[in-house]
């Protein structure tokens, strides 16, 4: 006998992709796709800035169809025209960035997915509440998690509302699949490390009920958490490995066209030590208070912290986006007195956001003219944009940054979202002249090969002059490039470490942190 059409077909893989493609205009993003995700297995999905990961994750959620080739989920066929119809597929998705409501109950927020209606939870728009607490309470056990569905959202860890949302992709159609696919877009990259074990725990559990797509940069996560990694570069699988038996530098090969280069740096490279910044007693009531740091030209000064430490305040202080309340900046040693954005600018502090998209970029506008924005130097003269200047300095920071598609003149939007934060990287580091930079997360959403160069440049800005401030996103990668480690706790510099002397694990750094 037969299963029903909607029905998964017993033993079928959970998933299965063949010969995918997706062109956008002359991009190849996606070529000749072919991929089986069994049941019940965690799969790793890496690649460099642009290589088709997040192409191929829009096709699976239903945002984008692609150009040729089919799906097959449970050993049946789909087309997914839309988010809806993926879920209903069993195909949920989570996104890095969070999209729960945070006034909103669990059960509140849960309810909010596209369930067929005659389970909802509402009647005429209202609440049925025991219902809708009882049918968050089911969707919340299946994925392990004990949390109060009457729990406001706001309340939760990051790691809660995490599992929150991955319990609320998971209810597609309410359980009835038997193997739902669950796709993670960089889950753990907003995390510090202490909440990622957690998750990562969490994640390896959620094979039990279904099979995982898991997308990261780290790959040393990759290896923790998947059972198998699959590679992408250039549109295409380039290699599927078993974690247990591939070693990590096999997968930057891959991933990268050639061996990491080791970050071997001596020491010694740090510059001299003049003090560019010097903070007094800087206070922000409710954010930080009593800071004083100093800033050396040709050292990175990397200041961790959990989130509510303080740090990201203060660099935003520093570059005038925020105001403290009491003590002083001094630059160069001149008092700087209150601060707006463009006399820091002007003043030759820079300040790459982490929220890069939001912040950083301008939408509309082609990738040249966002680099030459607000750092005109050579491709402006008078209030006139150049634009034969301005496409050489953008050229110029391309080929440096190995920025992909090379083509400065096609709009920011066009570009996968490592390749926009080169673009957006490039534009402090092009201000020449540079004081002070400030760098929060300024490796996010980098593959590792982008990271390596991204992080040379930033040394080369060092060597320059420029003094820098790091808000690291692991501290292995705080103790990796700073020369001094400064550590925050709930407003306050709790110790220093100069890396010089000192030789911190990043136990010693977590303990003080927290
Ligand atoms: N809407 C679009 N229009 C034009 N080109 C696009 C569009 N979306 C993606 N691309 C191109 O397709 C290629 C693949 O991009 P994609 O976003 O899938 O990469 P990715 O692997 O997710 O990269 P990252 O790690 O940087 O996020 C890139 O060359 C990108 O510029």
């Amino acid at each position: 006998m037969s299963a029903p059409a909607s029905e998964p077909l017993p033993d079928a893989p959970a998933l299965r992709l063949s010969g995918l493609t997706k062109t956008f205009g002359q991009v190849r993003a996606l070529r000749d796709v072919s991929l089986t995700l069994q049941r019940n297995e965690v799969l790793g999905l890496v690649g460099e800035n642009g290589a088709g990961k997040s192409t191929l994750l829009k096709i699976l959620s239903g945002v984008q169809e692609p150009d040729t080739g089919t799906i097959e989920v449970g050993g049946r066929a789909v087309r997914l025209r839309s988010t809806q119809q993926a879920a209903a597929a069993g195909i949920g998705i989570v996104h890095q960035e969070q999209s729960l409501l945070t006034n909103l109950s669990v059960a509140e927020n849960i309810a909010m997915t596209p369930v067929p209606s005659a389970q909802r939870a509402t009647k005429f728009g209202w609440y049925r509440w025991r219902r809708l607490n009882a049918d968050a309470a089911r969707v919340l056990a299946r994925v392990g998690v004990d949390i109060d569905p009457r729990t406001i959202v706001g309340d939760l860890s990051f790691v809660e509302r995490q599992m929150v949302e991955i319990a609320r992709s998971l209810q597609v159609d309410s359980g009835d699949h038997s193997c739902p696919v669950l796709i993670l877009d960089e889950p753990t990259s907003l995390l510090e490390r202490a909440e990622a074990d957690v998750l990562e725990r969490e994640i390896r559990d959620l094979a039990r009920i279904g099979s995982v797509v898991f997308v990261s940069h780290r790959l040393d996560e990759i290896r923790r958490i998947c059972d198998r990694v699959v590679v992408m570069r250039h549109g295409e699988i380039v290699g599927d490995l078993r974690t247990a038996e591939t070693e990590e530098d096999e997968i930057f090969r891959l991933m990268v066209g050639r061996s990491a280069r080791g970050s071997a740096r001596s020491r010694a490279e740090a510059g001299s030590g003049e003090v560019v910044l010097q903070t007094r007693g800087l206070t922000r009531r409710g954010s930080y208070r009593d800071i004083d740091l100093s800033v050396r030209a040709g050292r990175v000064t990397a200041i961790v912290g959990t989130n509510g430490s303080g740090r990201e305040s203060l660099c935003r202080t520093l570059f005038g986006a925020e105001t403290a309340h009491s003590g002083t900046v001094e630059l160069d040693g001149r008092p700087v007195g209150s601060w707006t954005m463009p006399q820091a600018v002007r003043n030759g502090v820079a300040y790459v956001p982490s929220e890069r998209r939001v912040e950083g970029m301008v939408g509309g506008m082609t990738a040249a003219e966002n680099l030459t924005l607000t750092h005109p130097g050579e491709s402006r003269r008078g209030p006139v944009l150049r634009p034969r200047a301005r496409k050489r300095v953008a050229e110029k920071w391309f080929a440096d940054l190995d920025v992909r598609p090379g083509d400065p003149s096609l709009p920011l939007e066009r570009f996968s979202g490592g390749n926009q934060q080169k673009v957006v990287m490039a534009k402090w580091l092009s201000a020449g002249d540079l004081k002070v930079l400030l760098l929060d997360h300024p490796l996010r959403g980098l593959d590792p090969g982008a990271a390596e160069i991204v992080n040379e440049q930033i040394r080369q800005a060092g060597r320059d002059g420029a003094g820098i401030v790091l808000l690291a996103d692991t501290l292995e990668e705080a103790l990796e490039m700073g020369d001094e480690v400064v550590v925050m706790r709930d407003g306050e510099i709790t110790t220093r470490f100069d890396l010089a002397t000192d030789n911190p694990s990043t136990l010693d750094l977590l303990e003080r942190m927290v």
